[in-house]
């Protein structure tokens, strides 16, 4: 299925709007790195992004270490970064907020 990556001006404002993300190195993918209060609030959250991501179809690559969750988000089917990364980015801030993460 195609996808149409961001262009420059929607990059810009997706890093503006989402501080706690960076761009990775090589543009195709943003990153953000979460700690929780224990591995039963990490763990949490990440059912409820599991739950949205499978609605949504669109998945974050991530790993989880007790209290800490790191995610990249990068569209497959554009192989960079499009609207859907934006929408998860920010289902992932307000659910993060929700969970009491840093
Ligand atoms: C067939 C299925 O709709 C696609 O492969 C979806 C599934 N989940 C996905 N997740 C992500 N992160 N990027 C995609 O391009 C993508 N594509």
């Amino acid at each position: 299925m195609s996808v149409t990556p961001l262009s420059a001006t929607e990059l810009k404002s997706l890093l503006e709007k989402h501080a706690a993300w960076h761009l990775r190195g090589d543009g195709k993918a943003i990153e953000r790195t979460l700690k929780f209060a224990d591995f039963n609030a990490a763990f949490g959250f990440m059912t409820r992004v599991a739950l949205h991501a499978d609605k949504a179809d669109h998945h974050p690559e991530w790993s989880n270490v007790y209290n800490t969750v790191e995610i990249t988000l990068t569209t497959h089917d554009c192989g960079g970064l499009s609207g859907r990364d934006a929408d998860m980015a920010q289902f992932i801030d307000t659910a993060a907020t929700a969970a009491g993460a840093d």
